[in-house]
Order: C-alpha cells, then structure tokens, then sequence
C-alpha cells in the first residue's frame, strides 16, 4: 500500500503513477491551506466547477484561497440527472468566453457528480488541461476524487461517456461533511464497505465494530475511514491505472447498482444505495454458487443494512434488470463480467459465473422487494 505522510494538520496518501504521480490531503480546514492548492497550479488561469447546492457553503471560501489567479467560475444544477454532455457544455462555454488556454486548472467542487463533469471536461478541454478535486461528500473523499476516472452518463448506461484523466492533487477537506445530509453520508459508507469486501478483510471487521462511531461522526472515525479507503484506491490505481485487470474489482456491486441507476433514471437511488444493492447482490450469488459461505453473506448484508443502506432493489423485473446489465462496460464479446466474492476481503472479476444462478439471484432480489 502507498506510504503515508503528514506535512500539514492531516494525513498525505499519495497515488503512486510514475511521472503523474499525486498526493490526497486528508484534514479538517484544507480549504483555507492556499499554499496546499497554489503548488499544484502550473499557470494563471483557474476555473472552479460547482453546484447550486456546494456553492453557497463553500464556493467564496476556494475563491479567497485562490486570490491572484484569474479566477472564473461555473455553478452547474445539482444531481445525478445533470451528469450529461448536455451540462458539460455550459464549462466549455465558460472556458471559450473567459479566453481559458492549454495552461487553465479546472477545480471541481463538490461531490462524485461535480467531480466527474469537470474532469471530464478538463480531459477533453483542447485535448487536455489540469485538474484539482476538492471533494466535499463522503463518497467523493473515499473514492470518486481519486484515480482518474471522469466521464458523464447517457440515458442508456451510466458513465458511458468518459476519459481516464488525473488530477495533480486531491484537497480532502473533512470539515465539509459537517453540512453532508443523512442519506448523502450513508451512501459514501456503500463504497468503504466495497473496500474491506475486495481486499481489506481488517478494514471490515473495524467497519463491523466502529459502525456506531462512524455514524456518529466522530472525527478520528472519519479520518480513519477517509484515509484507509484513499490508501485501498491508490493501491488498486497504482497497479491499474486504466482497468485492464485488477482495476475492475472497484466495480463490485456495480453491474446490479448501474443498472437500478438508470432504470430509475438516475433520480431516485443515489449511486451509493444502489452500489450497496449491488454488493448484497453479488454476495448472494457468489454464496449461492458456493464460492463464498452462507454466514460471510449473511455478515455482507448486515453490515450494509446496519449503515442505513438499502439491501433490497427497486421494483424491477428480473428480465428488465438483466437487459440493463449487459450494457455494462466489463462486457467483452457479449458476455457479462462480474466481480464477485470467494470470501470477505477476497474478490475476483469473472464471466465464469453460473447463469441460472444468477436468473435465480435477481428473481430472489426481486420478488423480495415485492415484483
Ligand atoms: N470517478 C469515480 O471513480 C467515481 C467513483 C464513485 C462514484 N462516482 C460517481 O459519483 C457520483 C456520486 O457522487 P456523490 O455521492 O458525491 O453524489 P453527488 O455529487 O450528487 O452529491 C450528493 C449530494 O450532496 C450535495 N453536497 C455535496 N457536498 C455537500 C456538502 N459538503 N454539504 C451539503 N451537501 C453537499 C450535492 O450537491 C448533492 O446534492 C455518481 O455519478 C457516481 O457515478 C465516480
Ligand atoms: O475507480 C474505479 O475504477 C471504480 O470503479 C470506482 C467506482 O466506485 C465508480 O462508481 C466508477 O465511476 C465506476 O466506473 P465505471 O467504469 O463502472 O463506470
Ligand atoms: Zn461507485
């Protein structure tokens, strides 16, 4: 795993990828650290990407951490429905009219959706200019802020639309999910428990007995989660940048969670929730084929339902469910590629999965949630 450091008030995990190699900043108050910021702005110009919702809480406080720049700004609508092109293009504008150039930073603030629309479009900005994540929900500070991945959804599949694109550093301010709703907190928790299932089996004995500190807040339990899921991504990106492996085990769960996602239109579920069906999902059917036992199911399941987590889908056909799957980007040749479970801290990426067994799994998920 990635060596810690501490030279500021937190933590340092650093993403080891030879010359595009970055650090993670975990601490509370990062957002005030200018200095944390400014090393990692190559030019002058700098555009800070983020939502109606983030802006008021956050936006003047990035701002007046980077005084001096020639500073621009876009405030994009919340929500999962607005990660499209379509909201993409509102920032290219923004860049064109304010005269942004191939030496431009663009700073995404705010969540997993925010985030990913800005490095996409710091991707593909004439062919490619810097970015900086300043992730401000759970779910962006374990896990969307770091390594890479950017991109925009299509109404036929998630993230269908994309590009593998760093950023030169990650400001993982802690203090923002003082103002994080419920829902928003627990759906984070859906992508740490995806860690200890794939490769970090201490890591959910900790989750199984911290569960009611972490809950709570308590902000040793918080810097402890942040900063073990940071140091998981980093190891898995490291080894995999652009998931021609190992990468693709980050993807447990997903096949089920991308699929109730857009069957819902991307409005209803939050990514998290239907990433923790998802895991419940591939739990079930690994258990079911015997790769894994009933209990460490069993134990899979309750931890997800005890974070507040849904471990039931909506409702949904089997059949439909299915059809949703195959658009899934781990598919080659037509054939669905899952990752599942031979135990707890134990993954792997497969097609070598029974079919009917998974016929019976989705018909057990959703007859259970009442179709
Ligand atoms: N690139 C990756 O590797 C990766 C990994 C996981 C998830 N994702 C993507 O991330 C997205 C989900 O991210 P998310 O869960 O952060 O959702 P989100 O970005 O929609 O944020 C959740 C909600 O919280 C609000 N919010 C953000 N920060 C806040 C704060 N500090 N205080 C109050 N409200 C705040 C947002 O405005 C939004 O309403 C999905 O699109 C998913 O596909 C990407
Ligand atoms: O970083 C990764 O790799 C992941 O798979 C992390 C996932 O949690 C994340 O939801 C990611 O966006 C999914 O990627 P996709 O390639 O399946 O769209
Ligand atoms: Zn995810």
């Amino acid at each position: 795993m990635p060596n810690r450091q501490t030279n500021h008030s937190g933590h340092t995990v650093h993403v080891d990828l030879k010359d595009r190699s970055y650090p993670i900043y975990i601490g509370q108050g990062l957002l005030e650290k200018a200095e944390l910021l400014h090393r990692h702005i190559p030019g002058t110009q700098v555009l800070v990407v983020t939502n109606e919702t983030v802006a008021p809480l956050y936006l003047e406080r990035v701002c007046a951490a980077l005084a001096g720049f020639d500073l621009g700004r876009v405030i994009l609508p919340d929500g999962e429905q607005h990660k499209t092109l379509e909201t993409t293009t509102r920032i290219y504008d923004a860049l064109i009219d304010q005269g942004f150039n191939r030496s431009a930073t663009l700073v995404g603030l705010g969540g997993g959706v925010v985030g990913d629309i800005t490095g996409f479009v710091a991707a593909t900005y004439q062919r490619g200019v810097h970015f900086i994540q300043i992730p401000t929900t759970l779910l962006a500070l374990v896990d969307s802020a770091v390594g890479g991945k950017t991109g925009v959804n299509h109404p036929r599949g998630k993230n269908m639309i994309g590009a593998f694109h760093q950023p030169r550093c990650v400001l993982a301010d802690t203090a923002t999910l003082s103002t994080l709703p419920e829902r928003e907190f627990r759906a984070g928790i859906a992508e740490i428990i995806k860690y200890g299932l794939i490769q970090d089996y201490a890591f959910f004995q900790w989750l199984e007995r911290q569960l009611a500190q972490v809950l709570a807040r308590d902000p040793a339990a918080l810097m402890y989660i942040i900063e073990q899921s940071c140091r998981n991504k980093a190891y898995v990106v490291a080894a995999d940048e652009r998931e021609s492996g190992q990468r693709a085990l980050l993807n447990l769960g997903h096949t089920f969670g991308h699929a109730i996602e857009t069957a819902t239109g991307y409005r209803e579920w939050l990514h998290g929730e239907a990433v923790a069906v998802g895991m419940c999902m591939a739990a079930h059917l690994s258990a079911s084929m015997g790769w894994m036992t009933a209990k460490a199911f069993e134990r899979t399941e309750a931890l997800i339902q005890a974070a507040g987590l849904p471990v039931l889908p909506p409702p949904l056909s089997p059949g439909a469910l299915r059809k949703l799957m195959a658009i899934d980007k781990k598919a080659t040749g037509g054939r669905l590629r899952l990752v599942l479970l031979e135990g707890i801290g134990s993954a792997v990426v497969t097609e070598a999965f029974d079919d009917q067994a998974l016929t019976a799994t989705l018909e057990h998920f959703t007859a259970a949630a009442g179709r």
